[in-house]
């Protein structure tokens, strides 16, 4: 598997005006024309890389990866379990509850242990199943980490002993239930209620009226036994006192007959843009009694006689310590985006190196991925890929600390950054899918290549878990208060300690010799990436907390915040790129091996230089780069895309996505690269064809169409 770069002479014949800077190396011209600063290094002056497949394997090999191997030889033993191209919603739900039964029951795998006693195992589980259908990975995320997290972090033990049995097994299928019809992201404003009747030692959790009926709940319309129902807990004082929203668990169909309870109504929210597999459903209570002990009271407790006590003294407090312990969604959104983003990458990448179009008069065609537009529709995205894989990496590492250690810095430094990822990730992935789907032309669009399911699938992970313009404004806040800590002298949690070491450094005038450099080694050196990250950062928290502190004394606080919104999401954004940066930089100089290294760093300077293009103008309105250093910025960071489409096969493969979970016919290992054009595509297009066939096989038997196919591939084969 192993290779070196691709010849960068082909290459560079390739793209015309690499050739024309080649030829003219020791003058200073640029494609543009002008001849004022010295160019980027050429590609010819360099030596070619090394991409070692395996060698790359091994640095992105997650921990798990054995466990990951052992789900995807189940699901390929089991074509009963594999989700087809045309499937029902109907249909898909119970597939999707019989795929999730069948790793659990028949696999043996159980991913319930795994939250309870190692977060990473879990996490490579819920990667592993999302590549097989994203509508089964959401679902095992309602049941273990949705309602059986609930259960575990927001109950005690007497919660533990009478359920988790029944989660684990799946005996006991559960929702998460949150949302009301009126209220989504704003959680203090829920209105069920949760009344304790201290006659019978019972709760009586009621919807009040039709905004409070709980919707979009996963698990609810078909397969749910339990409820983690969020409701206002209200005590019989006079009046009826208001202790802030907690979570109950409510059971809401017979274990035996599986009927609606009484006093209980679901309803089905319908088909959805993606995700059909989830049977998400409307829940509306009238009056339904449960005994005292459902409450989840690890935060806030009542007693027989209704005295409310809590080790947390105010509503705010136990309300911020309740949703602080369901972080783990988030954790899980973010490093399954970036499996969905592997995947998708994976298969626009290799159908790029395949494909041909055009080329110059009366030669072979070339390859879509040497034209330029192509390799800066993908190669940023690759690169990304990468950025994005070491920071999720280590987002889990710190999860799993922070479930061990409970330590203070730990969980705030968890708290943002899992919110701060969430948001940037699949906000990254949801317009790459559609980006690469345009990358591959038409045959992206057939069904059977993924693009739209992924794309379809994937799109809520913007929204649920914590909206991601809301969950930004987390972010912000959060950054905005290590600020005024740094002033005060207190503490930084860990990922934000730049903010202290720089602030000073970042808020005086950039040095007027460094903001001219434009030399290949210096654009290329991590202190400056890193530099140019943080120094937007902190320009953008000190402006931020100028601009919100002048509109507070005319807008109120609500009022400046909302004055300064869009400077605060960006700064909330720039902040994540550069703790991605970061761990991307710590990757690079961790790997052993050095030609792997050297692949590493390219694909990091393209990250980091990409980013630094995209934010052009800011660097510019400050003088950070003078012009010409924005344009040697910009001439490295296309020259950048083009080495990384040398190494690019080798990076994809790297990725180790088996074919039964790409799946894509034009995203396969096998027979990708073959370099015989016209009958290379002719095959490509009836294998589209016979995997289309065969998928519809598994559905409805219609195994005399696929020997027709064959005969049409043998005849084509024969000529
Ligand atoms: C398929 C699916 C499955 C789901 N599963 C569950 C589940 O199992 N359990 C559960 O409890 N919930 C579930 N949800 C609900 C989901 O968590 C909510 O939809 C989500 O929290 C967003 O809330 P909302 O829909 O009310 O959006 P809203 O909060 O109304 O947001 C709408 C728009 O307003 C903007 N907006 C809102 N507030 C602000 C603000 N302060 N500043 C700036 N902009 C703002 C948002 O950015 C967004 O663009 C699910 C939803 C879907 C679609």
């Amino acid at each position: 598997m192993d290779s070196s770069n691709r010849n960068p002479t082909t290459d560079e014949e390739d793209q015309p005006h690499l050739r024309r800077i080649g030829r003219i190396s020791s003058h200073l011209i640029h494609t543009d024309g002008s001849d004022q600063h010295q160019l980027v290094p050429l590609p010819c002056a360099r030596k070619p890389l090394k991409a070692s497949v395996s060698a790359l394997t091994e640095v992105m090999k997650g921990k798990h990866r054995d466990l990951q191997e052992r789900i995807f030889d189940f699901f390929s033993s089991r074509p009963d379990l594999q989700t087809p191209i045309e499937i029902l919603k109907d249909d898909h739900r119970e597939l999707c509850m019989r795929q999730l039964s069948g790793i659990v029951r028949d696999a043996g795998i159980r991913p319930f242990q795994y939250v309870l006693d190692d977060p990473e195992r879990y996490f490579a589980v819920l990667e592993a199943v999302g590549g097989v259908d994203m509508s089964l990975g959401i679902k095992m995320g309602v049941q273990y980490s949705l309602w059986g997290g609930s259960v575990i972090n927001l109950g005690t033990q007497k919660h533990r002993d009478k359920y988790l049995d029944g989660i684990d097994s799946l005996e006991y299928l559960g929702c998460f239930a949150m949302t009301e019809l009126h209220h989504g992201s704003n959680v203090q404003g829920l209105q069920t209620t949760a009344t304790f009747d201290p006659i019978t030692d019972e709760f009586i959790i009621d919807t009040p009226n039709d905004g409070a009926i709980k919707w979009w709940i996963g698990n609810a319309a078909v397969h749910g036994k339990f409820a983690t129902v969020f409701a206002k807990l209200i005590l019989p004082t006079e009046g009826g006192a208001d202790m802030g929203v907690h979570a109950f668990i409510v059971p809401i169909r017979d274990l035996k007959t599986h009927q609606v309870l009484p006093g209980i109504e679901i309803h089905d929210c319908g088909h959805k843009i993606g995700l059909n597999g989830v049977d998400n459903g409307a829940l509306r209570f009238r009056s339904v009694r449960i005994p005292r002990d459902n409450l989840l009271n690890r935060f806030g407790d009542v007693s027989p006689d209704g005295k409310y006590t809590s080790g947390l003294s105010t509503t705010n407090k136990r309300f911020a310590a309740t949703l602080g312990e369901l972080v783990g969604g988030r954790v899980g959104l973010a490093y399954s985006s970036v499996g969905v983003l592997k995947l998708a990458v994976t298969i626009a990448v290799r159908y790029s190196l395949l494909r041909q179009q055009f080329g110059p008069p009366k030669q072979p065609e070339i390859s879509i991925l040497d034209y330029q537009s192509q390799q800066h529709k993908l190669m940023p995205m690759l690169a990304s890929t990468y950025a994005f894989h070491f920071a999720t990496k280590y987002l889990v590492e710190k999860y799993s600390e922070m479930k061990k250690s409970h330590d203070e810095q730990v969980v705030g430094d968890v708290h943002s950054l899992s919110a701060g990822l969430k948001v940037y990730v699949t906000s990254y992935t949801a317009k790459s899918l559609s980006i690469c789907r345009e990358a591959c032309g038409g045959h992206g669009y057939a069904a059977v290549n993924r693009f739209g399911s992924l794309r379809n699938d994937h799109d809520i992970f913007q929204t649920f878990e914590g909206d991601n313009t809301v969950l930004l404004q987390q972010v912000a806040g959060d950054l905005l208060k290590q600020y005024q800590e740094k002033f005060k002298g207190g503490t930084l949690t860990v990922t934000w300690n730049y903010l202290r070491e720089s602030m000073n450094k970042y808020l005086s005038q950039p040095n007027p010799v460094i903001v001219r450099w434009e030399g290949e080694e210096h654009l290329r050196d991590p202190e400056f990436q890193l530099d140019a990250f943080r120094y937007r950062t902190s320009r953008l928290l000190q402006s931020a907390a100028l601009r919100l502190r002048k509109h507070m004394k005319t807008l109120g606080g609500f009022g400046a915040w909302n004055r300064c919104l869009n400077h605060l999401l960006t700064l909330a954004e720039s902040h994540i790129e550069s703790v991605i940066l970061a761990k991307f930089i710590d990757a690079v100089q961790s790997c052993p091996d050095k030609d792997t290294r050297a692949v590493l760093k390219l694909v990091c300077d393209l990250y980091a230089l990409d980013r630094i293009w995209n934010d052009i103008g800011t660097y510019r309105n400050v003088d950070y780069v003078t012009p010409n250093k924005a344009k040697a910025i910009h001439k490295l960071r296309e020259y950048l895309s083009f080495q990384v489409k040398g190494v690019a096969r080798e990076l994809v493969e790297a990725f180790d996505l088996p074919d039964d979970v790409t799946r894509a016919p034009i995203g396969l290992q096998s027979g990708a690269y073959a370099q015989d054009g016209s009958l290379t595509r002719a095959m490509g297009l009836f294998s589209i064809g016979l995997e289309q066939v065969q998928l519809q096989d598994n559905l409805k038997g219609l195994a005399t169409q696929k020997r027709a196919l064959h005969r049409l591939i043998q005849s084509v084969t024969d000529f």
